[in-house]
């Protein structure tokens, strides 16, 4: 059994579900709080906090898990990186507030206090600009030291940017751009590495395929031409003979959701007729 390290509350835990069972693998026979599930196949899944996966799966007691990047490089522990899973996009960002006088990262003065829940990250970043900061540790909530006096400015993360808003924080440049990540343990051996490459394609199969559209039309084959230009698919589109289509044929192609309004509109421009869009469920190179 190959033990896979997910978070069990918080930002990631419910989309992390939803790929894997995307994919193929339901967490299965997990009761309320229960602390491990089987995933099907030769997976199991254990789950603990987003911040304790690094270190679980550095040590080698879970083969492979998933968590924010910002997690993993707050840990700092060798981690193989095997794929962006897209979501939990967030920034971890230096912040302050107007009465700092921090405008921009190079008015942070030698001395200031940085709260952030990511002192590592927070301390390297600094030191290497060449500024003494210190770094207060706070395991939460950090937007709220610099009204507490606990600290001048804030390393933390943000996404819409609401949070800071609402703290009176303004955005001074970036420390580190994360996403949700699926990372190995860098010993793992022959088999095990056979069964995460199984499991990245899979995850990476669904992923691909969230994007993208299955486009079927029947057109005039006249114009075939015409609909090679605005269906290029991912290998151009295939063509296929209609029974009884007189002048027509089918063409089905594999399209980008976000161009699927213009696409359907241009295909009727050219006469075409039955168009059917589907959802793909994975979709591989
Ligand atoms: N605002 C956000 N937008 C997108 N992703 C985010 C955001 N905030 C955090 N994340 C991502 O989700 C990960 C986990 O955050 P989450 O809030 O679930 O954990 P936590 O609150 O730190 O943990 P806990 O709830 O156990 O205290 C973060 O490390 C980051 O990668
Ligand atoms: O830019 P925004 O969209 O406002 O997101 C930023 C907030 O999101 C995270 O907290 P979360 O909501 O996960 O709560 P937490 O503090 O309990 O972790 C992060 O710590 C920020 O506080
Ligand atoms: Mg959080």
């Amino acid at each position: 059994m190959l033990k896979i390290a997910l978070p069990n509350k918080g930002r990631l835990s419910e989309e992390v579900r939803e790929l894997f069972n995307d994919a193929g693998l339901e967490v299965r026979g997990r009761g309320e709080r229960a602390l491990t599930a089987s995933l099907g196949g030769e997976f199991e899944a254990i789950f603990v906090r987003a911040q304790d996966i690094p270190e679980f799966v550095a040590d080698g007691a879970a083969q492979a898990g998933v968590t924010g990047w910002d997690l993993v490089n707050e840990a700092g522990r060798e981690l193989e990186s095997l794929l962006d899973l897209e979501f939990g996009r967030c920034r971890l960002v230096v912040a302050a507030r107007d009465e700092s006088g921090v405008v921009r990262v190079e008015d942070v003065k030698d001395g200031m206090r940085v709260a952030s829940c990511f002192p590592r990250l927070t301390q390297a970043y600094f030191q290497k600009r060449g500024q003494r900061v210190t770094v207060v540790p706070v395991s939460g909530a950090a937007e709220i030291a610099p009204h507490l006096g606990i600290a001048d400015i804030v390393v933390d993360l943000t996404s819409t940017g609401s949070t800071l808003k609402m703290n009176g924080l303004r955005e001074v440049s970036t420390v580190l751009e994360s996403s949700a990540r699926l990372v190995a343990y860098p010993s793992n051996g022959a088999d095990a590495r056979r069964s995460l490459d199984e499991l990245t394609q899979a995850l990476g199969s669904v992923l691909a395929a969230r994007g993208r559209r299955y486009l079927m039309a029947n057109v005039p084959r006249s114009s075939l031409e015409q609909v090679r230009e605005v269906l290029p698919g991912l290998n151009g589109p295939t063509v296929v003979d209609v029974m009884d289509g007189g002048n027509f044929v089918a063409v089905h192609a594999v399209v980008s959701s976000r161009t699927i309004y213009r696409t359907v509109n241009a295909l009727k421009a050219l006469g075409g007729q039955g168009i059917l869009v589907t959802r793909i469920e994975r979709l591989m190179a």
